[in-house]
């Protein structure tokens, strides 16, 4: 799991002005470890034009055998055949969940502070999303950045659960952030925004692989 976590890429269609499909497309190409589909906020796709283009970027990962991970919609998770799902501390529960869904299922959950990491761990989650590290305009209810050090207190109550940071994250931050503990890097506009998303997630695949060989 911990290396799934490496650079993992989350998008919806209100992420880019371009094709989502290729944005995800160059983003495989570059080296993505583990794809989310996240489609939430302004101009965010309902039913089955959101339903079409999921299954459409589940294609393409399994095309690349990359796991396709759906946000917080279990339903439509569960009707495509995602390969996991992630949900907020408010969303259902992972124990819920769990009853609910194929066995090999990946279920991520979101922590900002030690108590929520340390219920994610005992409800059994599969990894902790951990931020916001810094400040991001993609999550327009995201709560006050945690930095580097947020990380490490979490990681000192949960030694051995698979963390991904998340949250304003950009290339120089990826070392840094394995220093204090993370397992890899959860990263939306820093790729989807990128000119090159094929180059931008290549540079952060160099550096996360550079710090797990260092390790
Ligand atoms: C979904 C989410 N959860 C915490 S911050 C965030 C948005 C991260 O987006 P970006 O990588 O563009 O800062
Ligand atoms: C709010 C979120 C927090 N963390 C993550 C992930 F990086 F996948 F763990 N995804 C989200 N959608």
């Amino acid at each position: 799991m911990k290396e799934l976590l490496q650079v993992y890429f989350i998008l919806g269609s209100n992420n880019t002005d371009r094709d989502p499909l290729i944005v995800l497309e160059e983003a495989l190409q570059g080296g993505v470890t583990l794809f989310q589909f996240r489609e939430k906020g302004d101009h965010a796709l309902q039913a089955d034009v959101k339903v079409t283009l999921a299954q459409q970027m589940k294609e393409l990962c399994h095309r690349y055998n990359v796991p396709f991970i759906v946000n917080d919609d279990v339903s439509l998770a569960l009707d495509i055949g995602a390969d996991g799902v992630h949900v907020g501390q408010d969303d259902m529960s992972i124990t819920d969940i769990k009853k609910r869904c194929p066995e090999d299922w990946i279920v991520g959950v979101s922590a900002t502070n030690q108590s929520e990491a340390e219920k994610a761990v005992a409800d059994g989650a599969d990894y902790i999303g951990v931020g916001p590290i810094f400040g991001t305009n993609t999550k327009k209810d995201a709560k006050r950045p945690i930095g580097l050090s947020g990380v490490k207190q979490i990681r000192a109550v949960a030694p051995s659960i698979p963390i991904v940071a998340i949250g304003g994250i950009q290339l120089t931050d990826v070392i840094p952030l394995m220093k204090v503990g993370a397992d890899g890097v959860s990263i939306i506009s820093a790729i989807s925004q990128s000119e090159k998303p094929m180059q931008a997630t290549q540079a952060f695949a160099r550096h996360a692989s550079y710090f797990h060989q260092g390790m």
